[in-house]
């Protein structure tokens, strides 16, 4: 490896000194598993750098023992499988020890969330996209390809684990020995079992001092009706038992029933993009075979490409000169926009038509934001980088929006709240967009009564994205709020405080279940508005982090829905703008003035916060003058000190939205929002 990157150094030899050493660091980012793009779009300067794409040899142990003939590797010998579990339960650290055993990485403490590539999903310790390895494992003799998916665990990023079990035959159900099922341990059963997948249940940190696996196994049994024999008990830290799950794997998952005689088509199950050499897809080969240099088409748009480049990912794209019925890998094919490469879509060879593969159900948004450029100047960058972002995560969903305060953007439809601000925090990081988010809001509805607005909707019921366009009580005859069922698991000892807490947030309860002697699950039916923000927050420190919860559509309901104005000094501010239950809007304009109170520095003229349901003010709070002069410490001295206090107190500035001439974070507008009831 130090020798193929000391020969790249002298390659360029003609180059100046500081580009080579730029090319060696962005080589060294790139073999440790970096994305170069990522990169290079924060330091566009650097556009005109060599790539190092296809051409850089993947840096695996045994890429070069592993450069095997795909064309002639079984299909029986093939499995294709997700790992999924609740939060935290270990699916990265498996994956870790799985690529590990197998060769694709090499062993070494450092191995950490190795197909967390993302900035984000490192620094939150999260996944938030689910990822493709493919590993070579001998058993008995025979050598087998796996196919492993991690996928993530929060409810917000469900879709990428339905995603991703449309490509797979098997499960690895992962639950913590020591905290047991919890509420996204049922709902991605339940995602597998109803997809008809071979599920293997696996008990992970059988190493902690208070793991209780017979425990976990006897709640398996009860709920999953899964025999406790079938559970795997294993360490994913200490790699205890490892090898086991994937002699299980190969013994218990089927092979793909795709056959390499058959026409090609394939399923493109993820897709992401790449600046130079556009969109690269994830696909899964339902049958016959694709070679590089194909003409392929695509059932979506019908539109044809050549294929330029193809080959798994080891977990690095490893190029090959097919893919075959059963497998699952990349593909390069020179779409160069976007919206050519649809998750869901199927790719067959032009001459060969196929009816398209069932695809996926879109993704249905939980909570809409506007988003806007800090200038308008930065719409079409913004522009371009939303749109390369939602490729990559295709439950986005984005529609054109304008407001008279904030100028041209877009109304966003996430999954959730994390599901927001990752996307937000990819945005910045990735490429380096410059945002403001407005608050939040689910889809209401509304049953239109005006026979003017009907026509002019072409339909009797509307949906309420944008708080700005939420019509008059005078013009409707009844308004909707979306509901959900919510599954709450928890130690029994905190029932009491969960039941108030669920009733504060107007909830319903529908059942109670004891899954073993100190656990209950309970399932409420909650308005949505009232768990998206900060439910599960609270849900987690009352019960000392225990309990768990997700949730899943319910259908919309007759509610009682006023619009709420919050004033800066008598101007009102749009971001903050929002729907409420008429129930709760005293007590949430009371708190929302508090709370933006706390979160507004305080500035040279006083400010008035108030909350206000049309022209009348339901709750206001003050804040006192206070001139900051940067430069009260800054005695006599040079002026250039006093320059660089001044330039530091205007790139502080960047960071505030300016609403009239008050000043506010950026970050308020979101965190006003999250309350802090029991
Ligand atoms: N003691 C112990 N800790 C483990 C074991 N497996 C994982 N962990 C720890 O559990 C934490 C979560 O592990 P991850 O592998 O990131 O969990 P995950 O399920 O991928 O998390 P998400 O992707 O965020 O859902 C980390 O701190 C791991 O070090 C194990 O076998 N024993």
């Amino acid at each position: 490896m130090a020798t193929m990157a000391l020969s790249h150094l002298k390659q360029g030899s003609k180059t100046p000194w500081f580009r080579r050493i730029l090319e060696f660091k962005m080589y060294k980012r790139k073999i440790q598993g970096y994305s170069i793009t990522q990169t290079m779009l924060r330091h566009r300067w650097m556009k005109h750098l060599p790539v190092f794409s296809s051409s850089v040899q993947p840096i695996s142990t045994q890429s070069d023992k592993d450069a095997i003939d795909l064309s002639k590797f079984p299909v029986e010998r093939i499995r294709n499988f997700s790992i999924i579990a609740h939060i935290d339960h270990g699916k990265s650290t498996l994956a870790d020890r799985l690529l590990e055993i197998t060769g694709a990485i090499v062993t070494t403490e450092k191995n950490k969330q190795v197909l967390d590539k993302l900035q984000v999903e490192r620094e939150r310790g999260i996944t938030v996209k689910a990822q493709t390895a493919s590993l070579f494992y001998t058993h008995k003799g025979h050598r087998y390809l796996l196919n492993l998916i991690d996928t993530p665990g929060h409810v917000d990023f469900s879709y990428e684990v339905s995603r991703s079990i449309s490509a797979c035959q098997g499960v690895l159900l992962i639950v913590d020995a020591n905290q047991g099922i919890q509420a996204q341990t049922v709902a991605n059963f339940y995602l597998a079992f109803e997809a008809g997948l071979t599920i293997i249940p696996v008990i992970n940190k059988i190493d902690l001092k208070n793991a209780d696996p017979e425990r976990v196994e006897a709640q398996i049994e009860k709920v999953f009706d899964i025999p406790r024999e079938e559970c795997i008990r294993i360490s994913a830290k200490l790699g205890t038992n490892v090898d086991r799950v994937l002699q299980e794997v190969v013994e218990r998952v089927p092979a793909p029933t795709a056959s390499k005689d058959d026409v090609f088509k394939a399923l493109v199950f993820d897709s992401g993009f790449d600046h130079y050499r556009g969109v690269v897809a994830n696909v899964a080969v339902f049958g016959g075979r694709v070679r590089k240099g194909d003409r392929i088409a695509s059932a979506f748009l019908g539109k044809s490409y050549e294929v330029q480049e193809l080959g798994l990912l080891r977990p690095h794209e490893q190029p090959t000169d097919g893919l075959y019925a059963g497998q699952v890998g990349y593909m390069v094919a020179g779409m160069k926009d976007v919206k050519e490469a649809q998750i869901g879509d199927t790719l067959y060879h032009q001459q060969h038509p196929v009816d398209a593969l069932p695809g996926f159900k879109p993704a249905k948004a939980m909570v809409f934001a506007g988003m806007y450029p800090m200038d308008q100047s930065e719409y079409t960058g913004l522009r371009s980088a939303i749109d390369k972002l939602t490729l990559n995560d295709s439950s986005v969903t984005v529609q054109k929006d304008s407001s008279m305060a904030l100028g041209a953007g877009w109304r966003l439809g996430f999954l959730g709240l994390l599901h927001m601000e990752v996307f937000n925090q990819r945005l910045e990081q990735e490429y380096n967009a410059n945002v403001v988010v407005t608050a939040p809001t689910v889809p209401y509805k509304a049953r239109l009564s005006s026979a003017r607005l009907i026509k002019e909707h072409g339909s009797e019921e509307i949906t309420i994205v944008n708080p700005a366009q939420f019509p008059e009580r005078s013009v409707v005859s009844e308004y909707l709020e979306p509901m959900v069922v919510g599954t709450i698991l928890t130690p029994d000892t905190f029932t009491g405080q969960i039941m108030s807490l669920c009733l504060n947030r107007r909830a319903t309860q529908e059942n109670m279940l004891y899954i073993d002697e100190h656990r209950v699950m309970m399932k409420y039916i909650f308005p949505l508005n009232e768990i998206v923000v900060d439910f599960y927050d609270l849900l987690k420190s009352l019960s000392s982090g225990y309990a768990s919860f997700d949730y899943e559509n319910a259908g919309y309901q007759a509610a009682d829905l006023i619009k709420m104005d919050i004033l800066l000094n008598g101007k009102s501010v749009e971001e903050l703008t929002m729907i409420v239950h008429r129930q709760r809007a005293y007590s949430m304009g009371k708190a929302m003035c508090e709370r933006l109170k706390g979160s507004i520095p305080r500035q040279m003229f006083e400010i008035a916060v108030q909350a206000a349901i049309g022209s009348k003010v339901i709750a206001r709070e003050t804040i006192k003058p206070f001139r900051k002069n940067v430069l009260a410490k800054c005695y006599g001295g040079d002026i250039t000190r006093k320059l660089k206090l001044l330039k530091r107190q205007a790139e502080g500035k960047k960071k505030m939205r300016r609403i009239g001439n008050i000043d506010v974070p950026k970050d308020a507008f979101i965190n006003v929002l999250k309350r802090t009831d029991k």
